[in-house]
């Protein structure tokens, strides 16, 4: 997989070069092009903002540099035509593990995370005609840039991506993936010692008794997320069929 990413702050992205990210990257699983948005400004002062029309508030990224600095990203199309553009905002539809699994199809992902009140509205319109251009929110609050919203993507995805997580750790037992936990929280989770500072592992975990076991953490999972998400037990099937229809 291919990310491009374009930014004011290329520097905010030196995370991905570290742990999980950062070796995918070393093995070639993942290709990661960073790029300063500034390179695509005329004027000495490198400006990429203005004020808003109709007034209001903050400044707005201006559409001619966005336009050069994408225009140039994609016009180093590789094997893949075009890129997936991934603007993170929040004014977008919600990014969840579905979307991450969406995105860890595409070849060529391209980020244009906005700083500022966001980025004049004619760049997705103008590249909406030409590429699969996506308004994604990472939560219901406002950050001062979508930088931080590119780390959580990339990573979200990142791991999804075959090869990057051990095999001792398979991302169809994540909280979210489809099967009999799907859209159930995370469970409690124990490692030794089975004493510490007084408090026990839950002795089920140490019977040896897998089918209880399974039993026991998908009913600590429906607890937990009935209590901190129910909204997301009023998703499950009343069958009590996951969504591939197998029996829970
Ligand atoms: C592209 O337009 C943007 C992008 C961002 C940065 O992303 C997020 O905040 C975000 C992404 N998922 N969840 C939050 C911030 C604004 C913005 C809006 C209003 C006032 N101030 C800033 C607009």
């Amino acid at each position: 997989m291919r990310v491009d990413i374009i930014s004011i702050f290329p520097e905010y992205f030196a995370p991905l070069d570290v742990s999980l990210v950062g070796k995918a990257r070393e093995r070639g699983i993942l290709e990661i092009r960073l790029h300063q948005l500034r390179d695509w400004t005329h004027d000495v002062h490198k400006t990429v903002d203005d004020t808003p029309y109709g007034g209001g508030p903050g400044m707005v990224m201006k559409p001619e540099i966005w336009g050069e600095a994408i225009d140039a990203v994609i016009a180093q199309a590789g094997p893949a035509a075009s890129p997936r553009m991934i603007v993170p905002t929040p004014s977008g539809r919600p990014f969840t593990q579905e979307t991450a699994i969406e995105y860890a199809e595409e070849p060529w992902l391209l980020f244009t995370p906005a700083r500022y009140e966001g980025i004049d509205s004619r760049v997705a319109a103008e590249y909406g005609s030409r590429l699969r251009v996506d308004e994604v929110s990472v939560g219901d609050y406002v950050l001062a840039g979508g930088e931080a919203a590119v780390l959580v993507i990339v990573e979200a995805v990142g791991r999804l991506l075959p090869g990057v997580l051990g095999n001792a750790r398979s991302v169809a037992d994540d909280s979210f993936a489809p099967g009999s936990m799907a859209n159930l929280l995370e469970g409690p989770v124990y490692t030794k010692p089975p004493t510490w500072r007084g408090r026990e592992v839950p002795e089920i975990l140490l019977s040896g008794h897998h089918g209880k076991i399974a039993r026991w953490r998908r009913d600590q999972a429906l607890r937990r997320t009935l209590e901190k998400r129910p909204e997301l037990v009023a998703r499950l099937d009343p069958a009590g069929l996951d969504k591939d229809d197998r029996k829970i």
